[in-house]
C-alpha cells in the first residue's frame, strides 16, 4: 500500500480524552495488514544506519518500535510508564496535551555510549520524546534522532526538540 494511502487510515477522533482535544487514532492503522506494513517501512527507512538500538515508549510506540526493529535487526528498549518495571534505571516527568506522565527506563537494557532511536506513535507536545531523550542520555546513551508517524505541528513539539533529528511520516 502507498504510505499516503495508510497514513489515511489514521481516524480523528474529536473531544477524546478530553473536550477540545482532537485525538489521532492509529488503531484501523495498526489493524490494516498492507497499511501497518508501509507504516513500518516508511519509518524503517528514517531510522540512521548507524543506530545500535530502538526506544519504543508505552504503548501504541512499543508496537512501531518493534515492527521496525524486526525490519532493520535492532532490539528495543521498552520506555514505560510508571509501576510496571521491577528494575528503575531512571525515571523523568512531564506534561502532556492532556495531563501529566512519567517515562521510566528499565535496568540493563542501555549501554552508555550507546546510539539510540526514538520510535512514537504521535508527536504532540514534545514533552514525552524529550523525557525519553532526557532518560536515555541520563544513562549515557546518544540519542541520534526521533522517528514518529504523525507530528501535530500546531502543539510545537518540534521547537521543544530543537537540534535534534525529527522525522515525521505525516505533518498535521
Ligand atoms: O508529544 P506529547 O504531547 O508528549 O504527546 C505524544 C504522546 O502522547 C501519546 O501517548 P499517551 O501518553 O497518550 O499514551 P499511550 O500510547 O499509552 O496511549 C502518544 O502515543 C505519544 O507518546
Ligand atoms: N491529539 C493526540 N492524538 C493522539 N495522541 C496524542 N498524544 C498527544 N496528543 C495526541
Amino acid at each position: 500500500m502507498e504510505l499516503a494511502k495508510a497514513l489515511d487510515l489514521i481516524a480523528d477522533v474529536p473531544d477524546f480524552p478530553e473536550p477540545g482535544v482532537l485525538f489521532r487514532d492509529l488503531s484501523p492503522l495498526f489493524a490494516d495488514a498492507a497499511g501497518f506494513k508501509a507504516v513500518t517501512d516508511g519509518l524503517a527507512a528514517t531510522v540512521d544506519p548507524e543506530v545500535d538500538l530502538l526506544a519504543g515508549v508505552e504503548a501504541r510506540g512499543f508496537l512501531l518500535a518493534a515492527a521496525v526493529g524486526y525490519a532493520r535487526g535492532l532490539g528495543v528498549a521498552l520506555i514505560r510508564k510508571p509501576g510496571k518495571l521491577p528494575r528503575v534505571a531512571g525515571r523523568v516527568g512531564y506534561t502532556l496535551e492532556y495531563g501529566t506522565a512519567t517515562v521510566e527506563l528499565p535496568e540493563g537494557v542501555v549501554v552508555p555510549g550507546q546510539r539510540v532511536a526514538i520510535l512514537d506513535d504521535v508527536l504532540a507536545t514534545g514533552g514525552t520524546v524529550a523525557a525519553t531523550c532526557k532518560l536515555l542520555e541520563d544513562a549515557k546513551a546518544q540519542v541520534t534522532g526521533v522517528s514518529v508517524v504523525m507530528e501535530l505541528g500546531a502543539l510545537g513539539g518540534r521547537s521543544v526538540l530543537e537540534g535534534r533529528r525529527v522525522e515525521a511520516l505525516r505533518v498535521c
